[in-house]
């Protein structure tokens, strides 16, 4: 494994620029996901530490070596795709074996077996080797293709949003999967992604991506607690962040400058009281969690709901700030 440093690279196609100067360091051993809505650069940025796409300018070091003039195979990296790209003529074993039986490698036979039986141990596939990987489900198909990556000891693992074509139960199961096997292998890992749960879960350091820029890089927490401007404070958390005036609530002093309030269920305090500020508008329940709509002033705000809070619609509340976030004219966080 080894560490990937991407310094001021650019790529644009025609008018469209879509990696801005990005600078970024994925530390030796370190899982990092780019969390980025679609078009922000997400994709590209991978396909140009792999090689599959050239830089318009900037560097890439793996491991210390510039890869500028390597080609895709020289670079030592294994790609993970959205969709499970496997040889479909093939058996489940022999899908995993194959990157290993290049004649370059020179691995035995022997050593082919133990690397793939401990792989498909690792991705829970192992009792299906040898099905034709077009007889398994949509989820059995991914854990092979993350296997296939797995087998080898690459640089470093690049995957492209690798379980967002799978259900909901599935994505959760193989994201805790997925951290495990990288704790384990101590691998360095470069995954891309638009779901802040995925980002949040799995990523030692998340980089929010926006426009072909990076916008912030930090823990989940950091990025959550402080984030830099108005753009990352929407990106993570949910229900997402109340973006409000600042000066519909009571209960804190904006500094000199600031436009916008941010309010999370954190910084929100409700009362229940006849004469309160708000009022409650409706409660949607969601199995683990109710959120609550409230309205104040024409304003809408929508928190996490405290179960022993008896409301319903129409009741008035009162609603206080306590400790916000704030931002000023141009978006960027004042405290
Ligand atoms: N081969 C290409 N030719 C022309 N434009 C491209 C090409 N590849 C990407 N783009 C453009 O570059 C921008 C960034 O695309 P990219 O695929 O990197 O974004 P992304 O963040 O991965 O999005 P998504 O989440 O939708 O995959 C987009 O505006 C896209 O249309």
């Amino acid at each position: 494994m080894a560490e990937v440093v991407l310094q001021d690279i650019r790529k644009a196609f025609g008018e469209t620029i879509a990696v801005d100067g990005l600078s970024l360091t994925i530390r030796d051993g370190e899982f990092v996901v780019l969390l980025g809505p679609t078009g922000a650069g997400k994709t590209t940025a991978l396909r140009l530490i792999a090689g599959l796409e050239r830089p318009d300018g900037g560097q890439v070091t793996i491991a210390g070596r510039d890869v500028a003039r390597q080609s895709p195979a020289e670079r030592d990296v294994a790609f993970v795709f959205q969709q499970y790209s496997l040889y479909p003529h093939l058996s489940v074993y022999d899908n995993l074996a194959f990157p290993l039986r290049s004649p370059a490698r020179r691995l035995s036979n022997e050593d082919v077996d133990r690397r793939v039986r401990d792989v498909a141990r690792m991705v829970q596939i192992d009792h299906k080797l040898q099905n034709r990987s077009t007889r398994l489900s949509g989820g059995e198909m991914q854990r092979v293709a993350i296997g296939r990556a797995l087998v080898r000891r690459p640089a470093i693992y690049l995957m492209d949003e690798p379980l967002s074509s799978l259900d909901a139960k599935l994505r959760a199961e193989l994201r805790l999967e997925l951290k495990r096997i990288q704790n384990e292998l101590n691998s360095t890992l470069l995954y891309v992604t638009h779901d802040q749960v995925e980002a949040m879960t799995m990523a030692d350091r998340i980089g929010i991506l926006a426009e072909g820029r990076l916008v912030q890089i930090g823990t989940a927490r950091e990025i959550y607690a402080n984030p830099a401007n108005l753009h990352v404070a929407a990106r993570l958390g949910q229900p997402h962040i109340n973006l409000l005036p600042v000066d519909l609530l009571p209960g804190a002093t904006a500094p000199f400058g600031a436009c916008t309030i941010g309010a999370r269920t954190e910084h929100l305090e409700i009362a229940t009281s006849a004469v309160g500020n708000a009022e409650v508008d409706w409660i949607e329940h969601l199995g683990d969690q109710n959120h609550l709509h409230i309205r104040v002033k024409g304003h809408k705000i929508v928190t996490l709901a405290d179960p022993y809070l008896s409301v319903s619609p129409g009741d008035r509340i009162n609603l206080t700030l306590r400790q916000p976030l704030y931002f000023g004219m141009d978006g960027e966080r004042l405290r």
